[in-house]
């Protein structure tokens, strides 16, 4: 148990690091501040002691002599204490100030680190609940932890070297008062350090619950889910939803919050009482004239200081066990291990081969059922390929894996000849432009909202107009107040909401952006475009996209039937493959679901 309760100091040296690193000049500071601190308190209580014995000793010699040579040495003990107090003040004033500083520095620090890990994540990782838990536990927790636990290591360093120095002094009373005192302490300790574990584990338990509390706060009050929350009437369910979690995760704290104290101050109990104990050895001590009283006195606040410095000290420990055990959960988050890229490619083997699936299959992590089985196609340079399917067929899916957002279970996926994975990742996206179905609508302004389709160029004004043309968004991005410098959303002062076609136009010329791209991907890219701007993109969609290979994912037919080649997926596997006309004739699924579609608009 005590072993257990030693792992108490595991990650200080960590912490310690971590706050070395983040500045030297206060770490230092706070050290040298920490060291002051510790050892004053005893040299304040000797000094009190010298000052009690010179009194009396020169109120004996007063008496004897009416004489008052002797009162200077008191006087100067005097004014050595005050001294000794204000520089005690000073330092205690100075760790605190080291201590802001070095929060605001330490919080930031970590939470970069944590964004920056963050941003090396798989896709994956992110849909995985359990990591995801370990992400949100991390943030939330552990950017106050690291200095928290930095704070409680010095702090036990200043309390130990008062106890230290306090038990110096205490050593020429009795060796025996020193071990029962530390005796007395062990139980205390050994149920924080118990009770502070217990709390971690509740915490960590919790974290899927503690996220549902935070997707129902933000469900009732973000204004993306307003209007549903309003029209379905959901908030009292919601808030219902959210006060049960609360008073479930409140019983459970209350129980242990309960606990801990009681058995808190029943261990204590034990010390205190020996240090009354050993109080009332030393009064009859002096009782007996076997030590000054000079000496009392010392023993005396050695004693009452001794004891809060100890209850300081236990809070520490208790304190940083439960930092410690939060750091473990950051340290597990930082080191997570992130699936290296080994790819090094730039240019593939045969640039005119394209694009290739050859018998692809996969499925999801945690899914039973495959998204893909053996899915094979061929897209040459500047082909324009359909994918149409039902939903869930698995569309969006091959385009996950196109665009290495995930690696194929079997099978392997060719661009230019060359298999994807030994492809650079980073020269492999530069050459894909794409949008996704839930594309993203930045609380940015509209030019950066199409700027960043290509980070390099993200404020090219030229770029943006460009692009704008080829989306379609250009028309209403002129009757906009500030044109590409108007700010989108409702979240900052200023913002304009845009309608939900002109969001996609903005995110079509989001893709156009990258104009280095060579391959196009478009998912459901028109889904809330008007038929006239839909019929005028695709009118152009082939001067415009001249050079690059599109894979276009789409339920519109009118849109479909324009491309070189369209695949029909179903239930993950390929099922007919062809141009529009060699797929009508084939009277297959392609042919029942157009003529469907077509059938509506007669
Ligand atoms: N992240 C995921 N984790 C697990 N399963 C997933 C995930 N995304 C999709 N699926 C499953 O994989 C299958 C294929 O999904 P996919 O998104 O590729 O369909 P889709 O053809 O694009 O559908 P839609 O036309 O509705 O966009 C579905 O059965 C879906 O439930």
């Amino acid at each position: 148990m005590l072993r257990q309760s030693l792992t108490v100091f595991r990650y200080s040296g960590r912490a310690v690091s971590l706050v070395w690193t983040t500045s030297r000049s206060l770490t230092i500071f706070l050290a040298s501040l920490t060291i002051v601190a510790g050892l004053l308190p005893a040299a304040i209580s000797y000094i009190s002691k010298l000052i009690v014995d010179a009194v009396v000793f020169a109120s004996q010699v007063n008496s004897d002599s009416n004489d008052f040579v002797n009162i200077y040495p008191s006087l100067f003990y005097v004014g050595l204490e005050a001294i000794a107090v204000i520089l005690l003040a000073g330092s205690q004033r100075g760790i605190i100030i080291c201590q802001s500083l070095l929060r605001a520095l330490m919080g930031q620090r970590v939470n970069v680190l944590i964004l920056e890990k963050a941003l090396t994540l798989d896709l994956r990782q992110f849909e995985d609940s359990e990591f995801y838990d370990k992400l949100t536990n991390a943030r939330r927790e552990a950017s106050v932890r690291p200095l928290s636990l930095v704070n409680r290591t010095f702090g036990l360093v200043q309390n130990a070297l008062s106890l230290i120095t306090y038990g110096i002094l205490l050593v020429n009373f009795s060796v025996w008062a020193v071990v029962v005192l530390v005796l007395a302490a062990m139980p205390v300790f050994i149920a924080e350090t118990k009770f502070a574990g217990e709390a971690f584990r509740l915490f960590s338990w919790r974290a899927a619950e503690t996220r549902q509390q935070h997707y129902l706060e933000n469900l009732i009050a973000r204004e993306d889910f307003v209007t549903e929350v309003k029209l379905y009437h959901l908030g009292e369910m919601l808030l219902g939803r959210y006060r049960s979690l609360f008073e479930q995760l409140y019983g459970e704290d209350r129980d242990l919050t309960l606990r801990r104290g009681l058995w808190g101050y029943l261990l204590s109990l034990v010390s205190t009482g020996a240090f009354y104990l050993a109080y009332a050895w030393i009064v009859l001590e002096t009782v007996l004239g076997r030590i000054s009283l000079g000496d009392m006195t010392m023993y005396l606040t050695v004693f009452r200081q001794g004891q809060s410095t100890f209850s300081n000290a236990l809070t520490s420990i208790g304190g940083m066990y439960e930092d410690n055990l939060y750091l473990s959960n950051l340290y597990d988050f930082l080191e997570e291990e992130v699936p290296k890229s080994w790819g090094k490619a730039t240019i593939g083997l045969n640039p005119q081969d394209g694009i290739r699936f050859e018998n692809v299959s996969f499925t999801y992590p945690g899914s039973s059922k495959p998204a893909l089985t053996n899915i094979s196609l061929h897209l040459k340079p500047r082909e324009k390929l359909a994918i149409v399917g039902e939903n869930g067929s698995g569309k969006t899916t091959l385009i996950k894996l196109l665009t290495r957002l995930y690696t194929p279970d079997s099978g392997r996926i060719f661009l230019d000849g060359l298999d994807l994975q030994e492809w650079d990742v980073d020269v492999l996206r530069r050459r894909i432009g794409v949008i996704f179905q839930n594309f993203v609508r930045y609380q940015f302004t509209v030019g950066e909202n199409i700027g960043v389709g290509d980070v390099e160029h993200l404020e090219n004004k030229t770029r943006w107009q460009t692009a704008a043309e080829k989306g379609m968004s250009q028309s209403f991005i002129d009757q906009l107040p500030q044109s590409f410098q108007t700010q989108l959303g409702r979240w900052f002062k200023g913002g304009q909401e845009l309608s939900g076609g002109q969001w996609q136009k903005i995110a079509l010329s989001r893709a156009f952006m990258r104009s280095q791209a060579d391959i196009l991907v478009l998912d459901e890219p028109t889904s809330a475009i008007d038929a006239q701007a839909e019929f005028e993109i695709f009118n152009h969609f082939r001067a415009i996209t001249q050079n690059q290979m599109v894979l276009l994912i789409s339920h519109r037919f009118s849109t479909v039937r324009m491309a070189d080649k369209i695949v029909v997926i179903e239930n993950g596997e390929v099922i007919e493959q062809g141009t529009h006309e060699e797929l009508l004739q084939l009277g297959g699924r392609y042919a029942k679901l157009f003529l469907l579609q077509a059938a509506g608009y007669q």
